[in-house]
């Protein structure tokens, strides 16, 4: 069943056309937060299996607060997420001249991964002339923590109340990573806080906060909104409202499915770090987005999301201490170990810059390879 035991109607947005219930959806499992801050080891293992299986899921946020008034606090965020829709259209529906004053163009440069990315900037699907129609804003999280010094933004991200309110955000969504990561390192048998150790607030790391605006366009072989592609880092926090995101579940012959957006959940996905942490028992898995399905076409479509990465220096790489992790490494064939070793910020920009316009593709492949040679038989199902 996609979303185990639940009518999804139930959770739809009301202020929106609704989602058609005559698309293929995927089958997420969802999670309890408040359940995972219980310790509740049915659901832990569940989380697990959603990681191991297909590294996206739901996370049900809904009365999930730890006593007090600490970060990990789902209903704040919930609240927070709304709050910061306003914002990111604020930001991203200001005037093309000044949006692109911000333009991450040379994305090799230091700090000039952050900011604004135009639209159609990115190739996709292995560099075959197709471009997205995605605009971004990506804020950098040690900026708004006062890590590093600012970088420029337009005034409207420069507000006092609005730079609180991100950066309430980047730390209750980076609680929500910690206490995922927590779980996954337990159930890998790493040492304590093994994950969480690699991901400290306030150590500097590539941790951003992205809006994503994707106008409604008419769909041809050469256009998507978003190509396929695995995240670059550990967790993605993702709250997006209209439909559009899809996954290309693991198998033969599976077919890109639409990510059915519910009301009150976040949908969490692993990138491509956890696979190499993991050797590849935890799953980073292609995903896409295409224009909003069924009565919601011709609408814009924005998203908001809070990518957890690993800490500028950490290597890449299986983690030492955990059985299970080195039993995988025995099966593998050594591919593994003779890859290189790159940092977490290496490996983000390399990624980052290989998927623009001009630059070696091959370089910026992620970790679902399988996917990626699957996805072009079918690519063509859903356009
Ligand atoms: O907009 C979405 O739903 C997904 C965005 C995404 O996959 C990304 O920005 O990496
Ligand atoms: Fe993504």
């Amino acid at each position: 069943m996609a979303t185990d035991h639940l009518d999804p109607e139930s959770l739809a947005f009301d202020d929106l056309p609704p989602f058609p219930n005559d698309v293929p959806t995927a089958p997420l499992l969802r999670i309890s937060l408040k359940k995972l801050i219980d310790q509740d080891t049915d659901e832990q293992q569940r989380l697990w299996r959603a990681c191991c299986d297909l590294g996206f899921f739901y996370l049900d946020l809904r009365a999930g607060s730890e006593n007090g008034d600490g970060e990990l606090n789902g209903d704040g965020l919930l609240a927070d997420a709304e709050a910061m829709f306003t914002l990111g259209k604020q930001v991203l529906e200001l005037p093309e001249v000044e949006k692109v004053q911000y333009d991450y163009h040379d994305a090799g440069e230091q700090g000039s991964y952050f900011g604004y990315r135009r639209l159609g900037q990115k190739l996709i699907d292995g560099g075959d002339g197709k471009r997205d129609g995605s605009e971004f804003w990506n804020s950098s999280k040690d900026d708004l923590l006062g890590v590093t010094d600012p970088l420029p933004a337009p005034a409207v991200l420069q507000k006092e109340g609005n730079r609180a309110l991100v950066r309430r955000y980047v730390q209750r969504s980076h609680a929500v990573v910690t206490l995922l990561l927590g779980v996954l390192s337990d159930q890998l048998g790493l040492p304590a806080h093994t994950l969480q150790n690699l991901h400290r607030l306030r150590t500097t790391s590539c941790d951003i906060v992205r809006w994503v605006r994707a106008p409604w366009q008419p769909m041809d072989e050469n256009k998507i909104s978003l190509g396929q592609h695995t995240d670059f880092g550990s967790v993605s926090v993702l709250f997006n409202r209209l439909g559009g995101l899809q996954v290309l579940p693991p198998g033969e012959g599976a077919e890109w499915s639409y990510v059915r957006p519910l009301q009150g959940h976040c949908i969490c996905n692993l990138g491509d770090a956890m696979v190499k942490f993991s050797a590849g028992i935890l799953r980073s898995n292609l995903h896409r987005v295409v224009n909003p399905p069924g009565k919601q076409e011709g609408l814009t479509r924005m998203s908001l999301v809070y990518f957890a990465r690993p800490e500028d220096e950490v290597l890449l790489r299986a983690l030492e201490g955990s059985e299970m992790i080195d039993a995988r490494r025995g099966q593998q064939d050594g591919g593994a170990d003779e890859e290189e070793v790159v940092t977490a910020k290496d490996w983000i920009y390399r990624r980052s810059i290989g998927r623009r316009v001009g630059v070696n593709h091959a370089k910026s492949m992620g970790t679902d390879q399988e996917g990626l040679k699957q996805s072009s038989k079918v690519i063509s199902v859903a356009k």
